[in-house]
């Protein structure tokens, strides 16, 4: 079989992590062409994208000093634990190189007070360059070939749409004759990093946060991989975050579009887009556990959508806010299309929306870091007759389950538990899909009700 296996930053935390990761690759290499696709160590893209704010904020060389210490000590540790000579003095050379680049960067953006959103991803992007080259080495020194390759060296090429790139049109056969050879030719396993690809020019670019996963979709499609396996801290997409109901379950199989639900409103088991590129491939993903790995884990195909499961998972977004376009006397599909215009050029993530037409009241759910650009964009549009609000510390949640569709009484069942628990509903929106329920509550009750209906479903079992 043709594997691609993505460890995400839980996995590969520390070398101990690594080298149990290098290891069930191994286990797997031997009748298998397997494709490795890693993300940062858990924590460090957060940590960069700190850093690069700082600096951009005020002039701080001592904190440079000080975070760059700390990360070069991370990477180092994790070399002395995984890595073994003659490849361990190689790979600190190597993350030498990168390290002494980064500060040279953190510190050009200290002096000019200048953080573009092309720099951005230039500094976060060494998260998953200095990861990807310890597990390269973890494997060359448990005898397995291996080469580390960055997302732009494994043909990851993207539009200039820096912090959320998408990759462009006829990406697969640039992948395609990059990866290949390494696979057919080579005999080796590529470990490519994740979140990470360059535009046609070269200039590094990210997919997102989160994004490993997709460059792990891409890179299947591209290849025609039998498999995508996600090795992550989790047994399997669970009916809810387990961080916030311990005793969520398993979900053995899961359908693309109800995954693909789950992940558009928060679940971050997965990344949004993730599914696209293996879904039209019909290319099996599971989800696996690294830290357990005989457990089954979920598969996500095609195929499993009859269900006798009404909701299938729960998800929750917390950090959502509300922007409320309302007025009357207008013509209502030109207002629409103006407001959405807007939103779509100020590249504003649309989350969820709901409209009632009589008189005009357009509610759209957006994350909290675009509220303010939301409401900029849109305060052009005030006059005698639109108003303009927002409504902050929201909340929104999803349930998800294909049985849903066609079961009547689902809707009142949602709404009356969480009515008599004493929760107040903001908003509500269903496609005529009927995959998926969706509801705003504010920030303080979201946990509450995902609880709530996680009980009312009987989603932990009995
Ligand atoms: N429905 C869900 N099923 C499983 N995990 C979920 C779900 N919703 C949210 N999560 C969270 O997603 C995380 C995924 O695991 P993680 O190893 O962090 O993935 P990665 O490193 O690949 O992003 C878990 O920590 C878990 O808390
Ligand atoms: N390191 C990136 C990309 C990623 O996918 O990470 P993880 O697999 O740990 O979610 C991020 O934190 O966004």
């Amino acid at each position: 079989m043709r594997i691609v296996m993505k460890f995400g930053g839980a996995s590969v935390k520390d070398g101990n992590s690594i080298l149990h990761c290098a290891k069930l690759v191994k286990r797997f290499s031997t009748d298998n062409e397997i494709v490795v696709v890693v993300s940062a160590m858990a924590g460090v893209t957060d940590s960069l994208v700190h850093a690069a704010r700082k600096c951009y904020t005020e002039q701080s060389p001592g904190f440079i000093k000080m975070f760059i210490a700390e990360l070069a000590k991370r990477h180092y540790d994790a070399v002395n634990t995984a890595v073994a000579e003659p490849h361990r003095q190689r790979v600190i050379a190597h993350i030498d190189r990168l390290i002494d680049e980064l500060e040279k960067v953190l510190l050009g953006i200290s002096y000019l007070g200048e953080l573009t959103r092309r720099s951005e991803d230039y500094i976060l992007s060494f998260g998953e360059r200095l990861s990807a080259p310890i597990v390269s080495a973890a494997l060359l020194s448990i005898g397995v070939d291996s080469l580390a390759l960055t997302g732009g060296d494994a043909g990851i090429v993207t539009n200039r749409n820096f912090g959320r790139a998408k990759p462009i049109p006829g990406v697969y056969s640039i992948i395609k004759s990059r990866l290949e050879p390494l696979l057919t030719i080579k005999h080796t396993v590529p470990v490519v990093t994740g979140f990470i690809g360059a535009t046609e020019d070269g200039n590094i670019t990210t997919l997102g946060r989160g994004g490993s996963d997709l460059t792990a979709t891409l890179i299947a499609a591209a290849l025609d991989a039998d498999e995508v396996w996600l090795w992550k801290e989790v047994d399997g997409v669970l009916t809810t975050d387990p961080k916030i109901v311990p005793e969520a379950r398993v979900i053995p199989e899961i359908s693309y579009q109800e995954a693909m639900e789950l992940s558009h409103f928060g679940a971050k088991i997965l990344h949004p887009r993730a599914l696209e590129p293996v879904m039209l491939k019909k290319i099996p993903v599971r989800i696996k556990n690294t830290f357990n790995p005989e457990a089954p884990g979920t598969v996500i195909s095609d195929g499993c959508e009859s269900t006798k499961d009404i909701v299938k998972a729960l998800s929750l977004i917390e950090k959502v806010a509300i922007v409320n376009v309302s007025g009357a006397g207008f013509d209502f599909a030109e207002v629409m299309a103006d407001v959405f215009r807007r939103l779509a050029n100020e590249r504003v993530n649309v989350i969820m929306v709901s409209q009632s037409s009589s008189e005009l009241n357009l509610s759209i759910v957006v994350d909290e870091s675009d509220v303010g650009r939301a409401m900029r964009v849109l305060k052009h549009m005030v006059n005698g007759t639109i108003s303009i609000s927002k409504l902050e510390d929201v909340a929104v949640v999803s349930a998800v389950g294909a049985g849903m569709a066609g079961t009547p009484g689902v809707a009142g069942r949602i709404f009356s538990a969480l009515g008599k628990n004493g929760i107040n509903v903001i908003m509500i929106s269903q496609s005529c899909s009927e995959y998926n329920v969706s509801f705003a509550v504010s920030k303080a009750d979201g946990r509450k009700a995902v609880k709530i209906l996680h009980d009312e479903f009987r989603l932990g079992g009995s």
